[in-house]
């Protein structure tokens, strides 16, 4: 029998391995507030840890037929945006036949998704070409009546459509700065991870938070992850305190920063391909 090279394996399978590897990261990392993580469900009585892992490892398939996509194609355009949009329709029917119709990480394949077929493309302007990709009309996606298009309508927040077509600003600005700055100070790669996840919050209009908990929700998530931050990060004894209220503020509001936690995701996977080059 021949022994598997690692080298062998496709630019496809290694960028959807990335993508999987940053949702799994993202789910253990712990303690994150309000969220799924490995101490419990936070704000969600329908989520568990495995079946975070489960619908994860059940989108593998997924992220790899777009980056094929992508390398067949070969361009930004309508073809590409339309071939992302149907295999993103059937990843969404794999992970909800994997929960048993739960959404886990309708986000996720949006944002990861796009900068999968990106990372395809253009692996050193990846946040841009997942903006140019999302800024292109899906002219066979539904329109459904989602939470996003609800609070969309009361807030006027545009979600996670907005965000990709901004280039992730949240990943760029916020997450990924702090990762490295936290890194830099040697709090311990979780404690970079959760400060990075707080970067993002404090900044986001998280349309989860938003459709649960109004703008109250909203205001909450941004002081308390800035509260952590300006207290020494995760990774103090203060920001730890502070870190603990946040989560109970959020629980008690029911409000689960969902997007973060997707936006973060999409930052290690950055982070991972940054690494690779
Ligand atoms: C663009 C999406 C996310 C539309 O979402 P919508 O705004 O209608 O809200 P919905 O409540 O369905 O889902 C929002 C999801 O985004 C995440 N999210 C919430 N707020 C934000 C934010 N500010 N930034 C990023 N993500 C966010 C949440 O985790 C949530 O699960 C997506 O579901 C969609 O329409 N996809 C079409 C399928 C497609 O083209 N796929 C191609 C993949 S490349
Ligand atoms: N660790 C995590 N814990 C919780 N949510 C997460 C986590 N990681 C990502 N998410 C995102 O949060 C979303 C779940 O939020 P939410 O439960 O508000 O969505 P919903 O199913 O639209 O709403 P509801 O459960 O209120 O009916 C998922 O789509 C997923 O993208």
């Amino acid at each position: 029998m021949r022994a598997l090279k690692l080298h062998e394996l496709s630019l496809a399978d290694r960028l959807a391995d990335m993508a999987v590897d940053a949702l799994i990261d993202e789910a253990d990392l712990s303690p994150k507030p309000a969220l799924v993580d490995r101490r419990g469900n936070g704000a969600h009585n329908d989520l568990h840890l495995g079946l975070m892992h489960a619908s994860a490892l059940s989108l593998w398939p997924m992220f790899k037929e777009m980056a094929e996509a992508a390398i067949d194609v070969g361009e930004v355009g309508l073809p590409l945006r339309e071939a992302l949009g149907r295999i993103g329709r059937e990843g969404e029917q794999a992970m909800l036949a994997t929960t048993g119709g739960v959404n886990t990480h309708r986000g996720a394949i949006w944002a990861l998704g796009l900068l999968t077929a990106a990372a395809a493309l253009e692996p050193r302007a990846v946040t841009l070409t997942a903006a140019k990709l999302a800024l292109l009309t899906d002219r066979y996606a539904p329109q459904p009546m989602s939470h996003g298009a609800q609070v969309a309508q009361r807030f006027g927040a545009r979600g996670a459509r907005e965000e990709a077509q901004l280039g992730f600003p949240s990943v760029v600005q916020r997450g990924l700065p702090q990762l490295h700055k936290s890194r830099r100070q040697n709090v311990g790669e979780q404690n970079a991870r959760l400060d990075a996840l707080l970067a993002i919050m404090t900044d986001l209009a998280d349309t989860c938070v938003l459709y649960r908990a109004g703008l109250e929700g909203l205001h909450a998530m941004q002081r308390g992850a800035q509260a952590v931050l300006d207290a020494g990060g995760s990774a103090t004894l203060a920001g730890r305190r502070q870190l603990h209220e946040l989560d109970h503020q959020l629980l008690a509001l029911n409000a689960s920063p969902g997007g973060a936690a997707d936006l973060l995701a999409a930052c290690l996977f950055i982070d991972r391909l940054d690494g690779a080059l």
